[in-house]
């Protein structure tokens, strides 16, 4: 579905990645992870076409992406940033119709579109939809982004750290909600620092450092040797650790 190949990237005089040859599967959550500057947000957006590659190619279902139309590129891709721009003026709904953009309907249209509902109702943010985006939390802000992405209906999710801001209930519907696209056939990128939910929701791990990829591994096989290998610390498996780990009623999350 994508693919990476031999793919670098320098800013200036810094490289920032080298070397990244990968292949994103449809109907699998492909985890990013690796420490602080990694270099996981660049790849990212490399793969999203937002910066174009100094050195490689990303093929999207088979083409270079270089070569897809702009209009093309945006609904085969959808793209959640990790940083949250200052929202304009609007209410949460018409922020997340935005996503409607790629597919070139008018507002009202997209408005309506019943992909704008479900990205509500995927994100929890339902009851929200008449509240002025800059009015919300920092949790809610980040859902949005979300669901502004997920509107877009794209074949392919690529999400800069989805769930970073968000509370354990948020977190695990989010994380469910990526399944549940990835089991619809769906190619889903994201990227992730919480080794928990990371090793029981993506289906690939992909291990990132120094601006080059370490490792490509099912969540079974991240050792303790290896995450201390990426990250300079030692793990424990604690039994009765207590986790987040199921909504207690499903559909039921309050809002931040
Ligand atoms: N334009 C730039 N010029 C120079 N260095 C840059 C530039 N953009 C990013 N970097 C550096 O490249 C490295 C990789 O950044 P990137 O955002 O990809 O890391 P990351 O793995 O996503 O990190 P984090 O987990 O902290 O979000 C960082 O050290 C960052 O400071």
């Amino acid at each position: 579905m994508l693919e990476a190949q031999r793919l670098g990237y320098v800013a200036g005089q810094t490289r920032l990645l080298s070397g990244v040859t990968a292949h994103f599967a449809a109907g699998a959550v492909t985890g990013l992870i690796g420490p602080n500057g990694a270099g996981k947000s660049t790849l990212l957006r490399l793969l999203a076409g937002l910066v174009a590659p100094t050195e490689g190619q990303v093929l999207c279902q088979g083409a270079p992406l270089s070569g897809l139309p702009v209009g093309e590129r945006a609904r085969a891709m959808a793209y959640m940033p990790q940083d949250v721009p200052p929202f304009p003026p609007m209410p949460v709904r018409e922020v997340a119709s935005l996503g409607r953009l790629a597919h070139g309907e008018s507002a009202a249209c997209a408005l309506r579109h019943p992909a704008v509902q479900q990205a509500l109702d995927m994100t929890g943010l339902a009851q929200f939809g008449t509240r002025e985006a800059s009015c919300l939390s920092g949790g809610e802000r980040a859902r949005l982004m979300l669901a502004r992405a997920l509107a877009v209906d794209a074949p392919i999710l690529l999400a800069d750290e989805p769930v970073a801001a968000l509370d354990p209930a948020q977190a695990l519907m989010v994380m469910q909600v990526l399944r549940g696209l990835a089991a619809l056939g769906r190619c889903v990128v994201v990227v992730i620092h919480d080794l928990l939910l990371a090793t029981r929701f993506c289906n690939t791990l992909m291990l990132l450092r120094e601006g080059a990829l370490q490792d490509v591994l099912p969540p079974a096989d991240l050792t303790d040797a290896r995450v201390r290998s990426i990250y300079g610390v030692t793990t424990r498996r604690v039994e009765n650790g207590l986790v987040p780990w199921a909504l207690s009623e499903p559909g039921q999350v309050a809002g931040d």
